[in-house]
């Protein structure tokens, strides 16, 4: 990381208890402006449940959570949208009757609704954009499709898609890969690295071949804390994070 970077998203001390049971633990989690960072761990680590601390899915018990500086752990989750945060979650939620074209058609548009959308796009500024967003997700030849008629992984690209047509600064991806072939998992990591420096991302992950191909720094989970944090090869060798993998098959089956 150089002198310059700027921490544009951080967790403070953030605990989330449900019902007596702490998900999250005096979590400390700090990310720079246009960084990649990983976050892994076990199986009910809190992984996807800090996603959900930081959107406003979920409320924290105690702590602060500061986006570009001003306090967002108070804000619905709408509000928390507004602030420059997206999130993809693992089921896609695309508008699978819909074109291709349609579905980031709607994305695209700054209003809300979705037959509002559909007549208000068509300016060639709109068009290029929406054609250089499916290009970014390798989609171009695919516009006239239905959604419904997409791989698993071009679904997923086009949930991407319609996440970065908003714009966020930072964006959430939870398990982006999941269920995706090989070669659908290579041109994902392909897409973060292209993405890599314009957005911020956040990306948590099970498969470590994918995360080694896309992160710097990646940050361990384990009973709602971090454990650690450094690149592949320091988090792979702790034994910390190993003991922690015991069980689970590994951090290579994380
Ligand atoms: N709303 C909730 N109510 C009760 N318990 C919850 C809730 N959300 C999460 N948990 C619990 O918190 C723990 C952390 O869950 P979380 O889904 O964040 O883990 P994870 O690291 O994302 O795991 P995985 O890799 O399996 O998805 C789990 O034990 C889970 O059962």
């Amino acid at each position: 990381m150089t002198g310059a970077a700027e921490a544009q998203l951080a967790l403070r001390d953030v605990t989330v208890s449900f019902g007596g049971f702490v998900a999250v633990d005096g979590l400390d989690l700090t990310v720079n402006r246009g960084e990649l960072r990983c976050l892994i761990g076990p199986n009910g680590a809190g992984k996807t449940t800090t996603l959900d601390l930081i959107c406003g899915r979920s409320r924290i018990s105690s702590g602060a959570i500061v986006f570009d500086g001003r306090e967002i752990h108070q804000l619905s989750e709408f509000e928390i949208a507004r602030t420059g945060i997206g999130r993809k979650f693992q089921v896609p939620s695309v508008f699978r009757e819909l074109s291709v074209r349609d579905n980031l058609e709607i994305g695209s548009s700054r209003q809300y609704g979705v037959l509002r959308n559909l007549g208000k796009f068509g300016g060639a500024a709109d068009r290029e954009r929406l054609e250089r967003l499916a290009e970014l997700v390798g989609l171009s030849d695919d516009l006239d499709k239905l959604a419904a008629q997409l791989s698993h992984g071009q679904t997923q690209w086009l949930e991407i898609a319609l996440i970065l047509a908003q714009d966020p600064q930072l964006i959430l991806m939870d398990e982006p890969t999941a269920g995706m072939t090989a070669h659908e998992t290579e041109k994902t990591a392909q897409l973060f690295n292209t993405l890599r420096g314009k957005h911020t991302l956040i990306v948590v992950e099970h498969d470590m071949g994918f995360v080694r191909d896309i992160a710097e720094t990646i940050s361990v989970m384990h009973q709602g804390r971090l454990l650690a944090q450094g690149t592949a090869d320091e988090v792979s060798d702790d034994p910390l994070v190993r003991e922690a993998y015991l069980g689970s098959g590994g951090i290579g089956h994380a």
